[in-house]
């Protein structure tokens, strides 16, 4: 994410996760500009499944001008060697994708690495000594989105924050209903995916409130 928003350390951001499957990536884009318009929205990640390098690319070079002219870093999930081949702001990787030190020598200083830590403070102190950008926690709502998941409390989240610099992403199942207590207990960024595609008035309608819930959390 951009490091000028990582300095309002109490300020919660929204980190918009894609759906699996893009048919179109052309119209998908118009949902996104739509979505990246309503608000505030620190970072995209690219997070399709079950598709082609071939799909990937395609959906990433009509998706990464509609993020980067909005200064909205672009993450590639799973895949840090499309990261670098498709020229994105940095890689999500889970702890069965790679190891976080492989994830980067292969993107370099530069880009952003993201590492999946579940529930575990073990892992996510590992991960933030190796140099991880962020670390992510959860999930913390079932989702509609992922089927197997690990339930997270937002305990880890109070200390996380309390203890680390290294900014702390909370995901699963998060809306705009639900999403207040996660912000409270100190979560930097909220990662949503159905929570904004599935939202009842529309993706744009829901970054809007989320953006008015983060400034009323500020
Ligand atoms: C921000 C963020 N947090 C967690 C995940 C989950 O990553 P992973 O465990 O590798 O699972 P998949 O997303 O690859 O199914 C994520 N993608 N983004
Ligand atoms: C990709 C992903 N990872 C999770 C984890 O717990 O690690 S939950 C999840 C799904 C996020 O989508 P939604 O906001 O629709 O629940
Ligand atoms: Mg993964």
């Amino acid at each position: 994410m951009p490091s000028e928003q990582q300095s309002a350390a109490t300020h919660c951001r929204l980190y918009l996760i894609s759906p699996e499957r893009i048919e179109h990536p052309t119209i998908f884009a118009d949902d996104l500009r739509a979505a990246l318009d309503g608000g505030d929205v620190a970072a995209f990640q690219l997070r399709l499944k079950d598709v082609s390098d071939d799909a990937i690319t395609h959906a990433a070079d009509t998706l990464r001008p509609v993020c980067q002219q909005r200064d909205v870093a672009f993450i590639m999930n799973d895949r840090p060697d499309l990261a670098v081949k498709l020229d994105c702001d940095g890689v999500h990787v889970g702890q069965e994708d790679m190891p976080y030190a492989e994830a980067r020598r292969i993107v370099g200083p530069e880009r952003q690495v993201g590492v999946t830590c579940k529930a575990s403070r073990h892992l996510a102190m590992e991960a933030a000594e190796a140099g991880a950008d962020y670390v992510a926690f959860g999930a913390f709502f079932p989702s509609g989105t992922k089927a197997v998941t690990t339930p997270a409390e937002l305990d880890i989240l109070e200390w996380w924050s309390g203890l680390m610099e290294v900014p702390c992403v909370a995901i699963g199942g998060i809306t705009v209903e639900n999403c207040r207590p996660v912000i409270a207990a100190g979560a930097d960024f909220l990662a949503v995916a159905g929570g904004v595609w599935n939202h009842k008035d529309g993706p744009k309608a829901a970054v809007r409130a989320f953006s008015e819930i983060f400034s009323a959390h500020r």
